[in-house]
């Protein structure tokens, strides 16, 4: 059975491992960390470091800037972790980076197996598809977001100028343009509003065609199934830093 600490355990994503887990005889949430410290069926804390039960990973849904000082306690206290917070800004990347080259680190924008199928998919027409058409992605989520663009949109756009050698330049909207859309660029738009899970679109406009590849996930259970998978993964890897293409390569 894997011991797991859920970190942003009182949020939406939360409560969805603490759900699956106990339904699953392979796992069990063990303490939760939030900053919300509302009792729940287990230890809630108000920091990792604070944590007395013992564990083999730690699942993150929490907020950007909690996310350095929970991989720093979770690397002085050797445990692999599953990041699936979103908006991390540089700086915060970089403290995760030093993090794993002592623990075991996962992390993925999106824990759905359909989102990395559809990065594959992207992957393959925008090579196809460079010379002549615009992509623009558009990625639409509920009214609770507090980042925008999603992290999901950002991981494909980055897909996609991995295999166009970085020559997309991002824009994120077009309220302050006043130009005609240049051919290098790759448009990024948020849309937010009531309960809608997510939805992310990659649109290929040539002349007088439209591809559109898209996902829409019909519940946050897909994220967490997949976050409980990358748990069993992390916890037999060595300390570095691990995403979903590791996972799915390992079958
Ligand atoms: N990778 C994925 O597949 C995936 C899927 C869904 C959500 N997410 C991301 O996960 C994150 C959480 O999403 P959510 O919908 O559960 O959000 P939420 O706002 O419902 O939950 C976040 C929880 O984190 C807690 N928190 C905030 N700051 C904290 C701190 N400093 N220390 C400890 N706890 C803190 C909040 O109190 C809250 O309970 C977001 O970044 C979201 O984009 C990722
Ligand atoms: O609900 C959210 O918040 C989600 N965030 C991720 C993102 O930013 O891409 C994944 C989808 C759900």
């Amino acid at each position: 059975m894997i011991k797991i600490i859920i970190h942003g355990c009182n949020g939406k994503m939360g409560k969805v491992i603490a759900k699956l887990a106990a339904e699953s005889p392979d796992f069990k949430v063990v303490a939760g960390v939030d900053k919300n410290t509302s009792p729940l069926d287990f230890p809630v804390y108000s920091d990792l470091k604070e944590v007395k039960e013992e564990a083999d990973v730690v699942i993150d849904f929490s907020y950007h800037e909690a996310v350095p000082d929970m991989v720093k306690a979770a690397a002085q206290k050797k445990l692999p972790v599953v990041i699936a917070t979103t908006g991390l800004s540089e700086e915060e990347l970089k403290v995760i980076e030093e993090a794993s080259k002592e623990i075991p680190i996962f992390k993925s924008a999106n824990m759905s197996l359909g989102v990395n199928i559809l990065i594959n998919l992207v992957k393959e027409a925008a090579k196809i598809l460079q010379q002549d058409f615009d992509i623009e992605i558009i990625e639409k989520h509920h009214n609770m977001k507090k980042d925008a663009p999603s992290g999901t949109a950002l991981m494909i756009a980055d897909a996609i100028n991995q295999v166009l050698n970085d020559k997309k330049e991002y824009v994120y909207g077009r309220h302050t343009k006043t130009e005609q859309r240049k051919p290098n660029e790759l448009g990024i738009h948020a849309v937010r509003g009531g309960t809608i899970v997510g939805e992310h679109q990659v649109i290929f406009a040539g002349h007088d065609e439209v591809i559109t590849i898209s996902h829409s996930a019909q519940s946050r259970e897909i994220f967490g199934y997949g976050a409980l998978k990358a748990a069993k993964f992390i916890i037999n890897q060595n300390p570095g830093l691990y995403n979903m293409e590791d996972l799915v390569k390992k079958g």
